[in-house]
């Protein structure tokens, strides 16, 4: 079962789940957030699609055959039925950051789609619901309902500690639903946290042209990068594909290799994305070319490995392969699609090295770079305004530096606002994010 039908999922999870060993004993039954579009365009082709692999003068095409079943996030009938199947042993996610309704802790009481979906599943557990967390708690009620066995839940979106996240939003929304299914959740579930990378844009036309040019007539192509990599720790309540014949790595602590990436690949990225557009850049390669924005990822990337725990060799090698990886030309990430929901990103991405650089006396101009760059984005309303967030952070466009800078930066911590050498050098480093 995945959750999150998409363009990463089915660079990551599915091809890894193509190429074990054991391909031929597993099918996944996938489920887009809510558009039918793309499980309608994989369905009428029998859940195939080409991946294509692309690197300057390195292409690489194969179909993946692992998509047994494509629906709809509304096909909620469907994903019942799946929850009583006990063939189903393991549940991935990519429902983006946005898509855990996360709340201070444990879910976003706050959130009216939220109070909905807790109204629905407390009159009728079988009723459709909205968020993601509630299409889990409805799965398990119908899986404790039907005497499934064990599950194992393997979020794969890019936020620290996924598997601790998700159980924590998912426990809280079924202490509000019905209290007594966590009694069977301790004995039938777990949760896997994992780090996923494989930079994967979204399709786009130029990606059938390329499927078709190179003999496959596919609606729904994939694009991706010849690099992939998964890390996962934790306890499977069951059978799994046997990832590890694919590359995957089981591990007991993902936490090192997790911040490895989100420093570094996701931090990076969010600095690019905003400072490369603000350049008038739209794809990352074309901001990564960029002189002065490079000089700001090298400062970032400098700051990041100061708080990082895996060997230096790796880190540096980790270094030398993401700067091919940014400068891979063959791959087109626009940097709107990166630039989306910062409010979510930034405090996973950059926010943990600026507080420890700040802890030990310095000011990070790699992290100050990034978060200014997003400040000069909402305040010029940017691309950084499309986010869940966006209702609080429209009032700021057009506001003058000084003051949207402390507002945006307490709306991130208001620890953050009351630095005030900091608030000055994030107002001082929008000057030089030239328009
Ligand atoms: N694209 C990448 O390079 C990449 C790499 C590593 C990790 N990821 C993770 O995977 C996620 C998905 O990336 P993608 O490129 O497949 O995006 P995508 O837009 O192609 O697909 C995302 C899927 O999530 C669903 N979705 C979106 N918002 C949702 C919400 N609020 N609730 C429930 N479902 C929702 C969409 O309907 C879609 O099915 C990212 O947010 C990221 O956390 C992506
Ligand atoms: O997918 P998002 O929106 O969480 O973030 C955008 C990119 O930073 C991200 O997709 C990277 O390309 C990816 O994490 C690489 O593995």
């Amino acid at each position: 079962m995945h959750l999150g039908l998409g363009a990463f999922f089915r660079a990551h999870q599915a091809w890894y789940t193509a190429h074990a060993d054991d391909a031929a004993e597993w099918g996944i039954a996938a489920f887009t957030g809510r558009s039918r579009a793309l499980a309608d365009t994989l369905t009428a082709q029998d859940g195939l699609y080409t991946l294509a692999e692309l690197a300057p003068g390195a292409d690489h095409v194969e179909t993946v055959e692992s998509v047994v079943a494509a629906h709809a996030g509304t096909d909620h009938e469907a994903l019942l039925r799946y929850a009583a199947d006990a063939a189903v042993t393991v549940m991935t996610t990519t429902v983006t950051e946005a898509g855990y309704v996360r709340g201070a802790s444990g879910i976003d009481h706050e959130d009216s789609r939220v109070a909905a979906d807790v109204a629905t599943l407390r009159a009728d557990p079988r009723a459709p619901v909205q968020t993601a967390p509630a299409r889990i708690v409805a799965f398990l009620l119908a899986r404790r309902a039907a005497g499934g066995g064990g599950l194992t839940i393997v979020p794969c979106d890019n936020l620290p500690s996924n598997g601790d996240v998700l159980r924590d939003v998912v426990e809280d929304l079924t202490s509000l639903v019905d209290p007594s299914l966590q009694a069977w959740a301790d004995e039938h579930l777990s949760y896997v946290t994992t780090m996923v990378d494989r930079i994967t844009p979204a399709s786009t036309d130029d990606d059938v042209a390329r499927a078709r040019a190179a003999g496959f007539d596919d609606a729904a192509p994939v694009a991706t990068e010849p690099f992939a990599e998964w890390v996962l720790a934790g306890e499977f309540r069951g059978p799994h594909p046997a990832w590890e014949t694919a590359g995957a790595t089981f591990t007991d602590d993902v936490v090192p290799y997790e911040e490895r990436k989100l420093f570094l690949l996701n931090g990076a990225h969010s600095l690019l994305a905003y400072a490369g557009s603000a350049r008038g850049h739209e794809t990352v390669a074309e901001a990564f070319a960029d002189p002065l924005v490079r000089s700001r990822v090298e400062a970032w990337w400098d700051e990041a490995c100061r708080h990082l725990t895996l060997p230096a060799g790796d880190l540096a090698a980790y270094r030398v392969a993401l700067t091919a990886r940014f400068a891979n030309t063959s791959i087109r990430h626009l940097l709107a699609q990166i630039a989306k929901d910062g409010t979510q990103k930034l405090p996973v991405r950059i926010l943990p090295t600026l507080r420890r650089e700040r802890t030990e006396g310095r000011m990070p101009d790699g992290a100050v770079a990034a978060l200014a760059a997003w400040i000069a984005s909402v305040r010029a309303g940017g691309p950084a305004l499309d986010d869940p967030l966006a209702e609080r952070l429209r009032p700021l466009v057009g506001m003058p530096a000084d003051a949207g800078s402390r507002d945006l930066l307490a709306l991130l911590d208001p620890a953050l606002a009351q630095d005030a050498e900091l608030v000055r050098a994030v107002v001082h480093a929008q000057v030089l994010v030239p328009r």
